[in-house]
């Protein structure tokens, strides 16, 4: 298994005022899946997918990303595996408002330390990919919320990475942007078979994913097709 979580728990705070983000997680996640996680707000949907991208500390139990142990990893160790291995996607897209697209897309890789010849090849690729290669000089602030989350996917792809990270990739969007950006994640996992975790609370976008992991009260209470 490509990802696997056992035995996961985290809790924020203490005593009273302790938040039981995530009791007992079990997962395996498999190389090439699409997945969604969903669930009612506060049930611990974002805590998970930050722990599993080793960006939130793990009380106890064990996360796994291939031969990473993510519970035992050194920050350093873990910054570097997420920049070769993880792309993100995030609700609000995170774009740098002073940086046209294919400056925005190229920055994983800049960070990565890959020449700057060869990061605009591939950022400028990865836009492609996405459908904007009109708008590769184009800032954020010039573009729609649909076309900035595009530029973020390119981001998030420009370094091939085997994993994807989405946290509400449409929760900016209208109903029609947001089936438009959910079937261009469906297209890099078939094409690429590139491993996709969602977080979502829209339960249409949920269901485009033939696994729906869903959480409530920090538990996973459904595993599998989309009879929740
Ligand atoms: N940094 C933090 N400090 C304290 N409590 C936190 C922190 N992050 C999350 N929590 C708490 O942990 C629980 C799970 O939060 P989380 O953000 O993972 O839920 P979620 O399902 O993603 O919610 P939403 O859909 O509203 O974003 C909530 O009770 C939340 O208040």
């Amino acid at each position: 298994m490509f990802i696997r979580v056992s035995g996961l728990s985290k809790t924020f705070g203490k005593g009273e005022a302790a938040a039981h983000a995530l009791r007992e997680v079990n997962l395996e996640i498999g190389k090439g899946e699409l997945v969604s996680v969903t669930g009612p707000s506060g049930c611990g949907k974002t805590t998970l997918l930050h722990i599993m991208a080793g960006i939130e500390s793990i009380d106890t139990g064990e996360v796994w990303i291939g031969d990473m142990p993510l519970h035992e990893a050194k920050e350093k160790q873990i910054s570097q595996f997420r920049l070769e291995h993880m792309g993100f996607i995030f609700q609000s897209y995170h774009l740098i408002p002073v940086l046209n697209a294919w400056e925005n897309a190229a920055m994983p890789l800049l960070a990565r330390g890959v020449s700057a010849r060869e990061a605009k090849r591939r950022a400028i690729e990865a836009l492609k990919e996405v459908g904007l290669k009109d708008k590769l000089g184009t800032y954020p602030s010039q573009l729609s919320g649909g076309q900035n989350q595009r530029v973020a996917i390119a981001r998030a792809i420009a370094g091939k990475p085997e994993l994807i990270w989405a946290d509400e990739p449409t929760g900016a969007l209208d109903s029609e942007t947001a089936k438009q950006i959910v079937g261009l994640l469906e297209m890099l996992n078939r094409h690429h078979g590139t491993t996709i975790v969602m977080v979502t609370h829209d339960q249409g976008v949920a269901e485009r994913a033939e696994r729906i992991i869903h959480l409530q009260n920090g538990r996973v209470v459904h595993d599998g097709g989309r009879a929740v």
